[in-house]
């Protein structure tokens, strides 16, 4: 499921990142590619232990805690401390798709990539090109989104961020493992919630509320992994 994630930043908190972003130090992006992806990778990244990415990164997390929809969707089990990305004219990342495992920097910080996510930090405005294109079995579909707003897409997935033409994108990009690996199974406790959610908003104390809920949770009993 490729799924987009309305205002998980603040206006006044993407203000803040972008402050912070602007006076930090920035380097090849190439450092967290794997072999093959290097090859097709341009662009700059703040370091995983630079000071301004832990900071930046904590606010990000934080804010998903609490996101009802993403944690719904994610079913985050661990969540890889989040990167930040720049894209200039000329920058770019070719068609690729993420390595399965994700080594943090310390030892213990290893994950499953089920999940990838694009914040996106810069407004659409402030640049042309930079859509990031995810493939699925019903094509190829293109995202740029407001600025505090995410996109959450299965790792499996042959994903690329096309050429900036105009100005520069910035973004915080991460991954995770979820508590439920496989994406037809997530989906469908995704909807499933939704759905319950959406008839308790309408008809509140409805006598299947509760069974439907109990049947929720039984799904999720079988296919979660901690
Ligand atoms: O910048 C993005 O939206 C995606 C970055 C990406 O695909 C990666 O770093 O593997
Ligand atoms: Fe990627």
């Amino acid at each position: 499921m490729l799924l987009r994630i309305p205002q998980v930043l603040t206006k006044e908190q993407v203000s803040h990142c972008r402050e912070r972003l602007a006076s930090a130090d920035w380097i090849d992006g190439r450092v967290t590619a794997g072999l093959g992806s290097a090859k097709v990778k341009k662009n700059t990244q703040l370091p995983e232990d630079s000071a301004v990415a832990v900071e930046l990164g904590d606010l990000i997390l934080t804010a998903l805690e609490s996101n009802a929809i993403f944690v719904s969707a994610a079913l985050p089990s661990r969540v890889f401390p989040p990167l930040f990305n720049r894209y200039e004219v000329g920058d770019g990342f070719g068609a690729h798709v993420d390595n399965a495992i994700r080594q943090g920097l310390d030892a213990e910080a290893r994950i499953r990539t089920d999940l990838s996510c694009t914040l996106f930090l810069s407004a659409p405005d402030e640049y042309d090109g930079g859509e990031l294109t995810v493939d699925d079995t019903y094509g190829s579909h293109s995202v740029k989104l407001p600025a505090g707003d995410m996109v959450l897409y299965p790792s499996t997935s042959l994903h690329a961020v096309t050429p900036v033409t105009r100005g520069a994108r910035i973004a915080s990009f991460f991954w995770l493992q979820s508590m439920v690996r496989d994406d037809g199974q997530r989906t469908l406790l995704f909807d499933f919630d939704r759905s319950i959610q959406a008839l308790n908003a309408d008809h509140a104390g409805h006598a299947a509320i509760v069974p439907l809920t109990g049947i929720y949770h039984n799904l999720l009993r079988r296919w979660a992994e901690l």
